[in-house]
């Protein structure tokens, strides 16, 4: 196929939800028009075979993370996902992939009312590089630096599932249920309604790195420090039967690919804002004055946090 079929192909599959969607794919440019008093928060994130997923990946699952990965840094902001672009670089065009990857994409986004509205194809390596665009009200971010200190620290679903996702891979052809559940977090994350926390938690990031090295971010744009409880951290029960304690907290502390989210709020919000997100919102720590982030094991034991720190493509 070549690329003004793609392009044909995609427009002819893609129906605009949104009001506020003037112009979509076709011209030289997308064209939106935010509602007054809203703010747009802009995310992007590349994936490349081979560093960001097996390059045996099916295009579904290449479509799905894509969209859910960029949605998640949307959901991190507190912002109502609206618009995405998507630039594909593949080695070839092939009708029947294309297709999936674009099933996958849509199956991310749900019945979020997103619409994508442009991208970009070109002839290269295959990786996939999405521009997410979301709304909120001025002034309601949901920003890295609004840790203070008392507030406690959550995150969403369970961790450490990916990572260990990634170790199962080889196993796909004949995995158990607990190895394809592991597999199945690693190639379809699931991104979280973080809209929904807005005015309700302090601070919030997405848990792509893994947990330490993100929840790092947090302490440094916040200027606190953080007091973990490491028998607290949300385990699925594949986990638990799968995994020794120490390989379990290895993966969960630095293993990165969750997509959950972790926030602090002030102790009096908890309640409201686990019935705002239709997922678990587990504690598992706890803000401190004093700079740097430490983990205790349930006897007050201090765990050794030195342990790899979480992804970085140049390390
Ligand atoms: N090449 C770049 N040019 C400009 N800004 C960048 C570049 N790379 C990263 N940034 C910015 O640095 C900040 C942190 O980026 P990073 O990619 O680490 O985000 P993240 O949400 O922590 O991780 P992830 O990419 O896993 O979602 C963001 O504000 C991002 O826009
Ligand atoms: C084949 C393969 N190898 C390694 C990993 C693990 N991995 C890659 S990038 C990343 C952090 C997030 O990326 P970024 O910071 O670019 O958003 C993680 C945890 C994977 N998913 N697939
Ligand atoms: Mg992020």
């Amino acid at each position: 196929m070549r690329e003004f079929a793609l392009i044909d192909r995609l427009s002819q599959r893609l129906a605009n939800r949104r009001a506020d969607t003037r112009l979509g794919i076709g011209d030289d440019g997308a064209l939106v028009a935010p509602s007054a008093g809203q703010e747009l928060a802009i995310t992007t994130d590349t994936l490349i075979a081979g560093r960001h997923f097996p390059v045996d990946t099916s295009a579904f699952d290449i479509g799905y993370k894509a969209l859910a990965v960029n949605l998640s840094d949307l959901a991190a902001m507190g912002a109502d996902p609206a618009w995405v672009t998507i630039a594909l670089a593949a080695p070839e065009l092939n009708a029947g992939w294309c297709d999936a990857l674009l099933d996958g994409a849509l199956a991310a986004i749900g019945d979020a009312s997103v619409d994508i509205v442009g991208g970009d194809t070109t002839r290269g390596e295959l990786s996939l590089t999405i521009t997410a665009i979301g709304c909120l009200p001025a002034g309601a971010a949901l920003r890295r630096s609004g840790a203070r200190v008392g507030d406690l620290i959550a995150v969403t679903g369970t961790l450490g599932d990916a990572a260990y996702g990634l170790q199962c891979w080889p196993t796909r052809d004949n995995a158990t249920r607990d190895q394809q559940f592991f597999i199945d977090r690693l190639a379809r994350p699931q991104w979280r309604p973080g809209a929904a926390l807005r005015g309700l938690v302090n601070a919030a990031i997405d848990i792509s790195d893994g947990l330490a090295a993100d929840l790092e971010h947090v302490l440094s744009a916040s200027e606190v420090g953080a007091r973990l409880d490491i028998d607290t951290l949300p385990t699925s029960e594949s986990m638990m039967r799968s995994c020794d304690r120490e390989t379990r907290l290895g993966l969960q502390w630095s293993g990165g690919d969750d997509y959950e989210l972790c926030v602090t709020l002030n102790e009096a919000q908890l309640d409201r804002a686990r019935a705002a997100i239709d997922c678990p919102l587990t504690v598992i720590g706890e803000i401190e004055a004093e700079i740097g982030l430490r983990a205790f094991d349930r006897h007050g034991v201090r765990w050794n946090s030195d342990k790899a720190r979480g992804w970085d493509h140049f390390a």
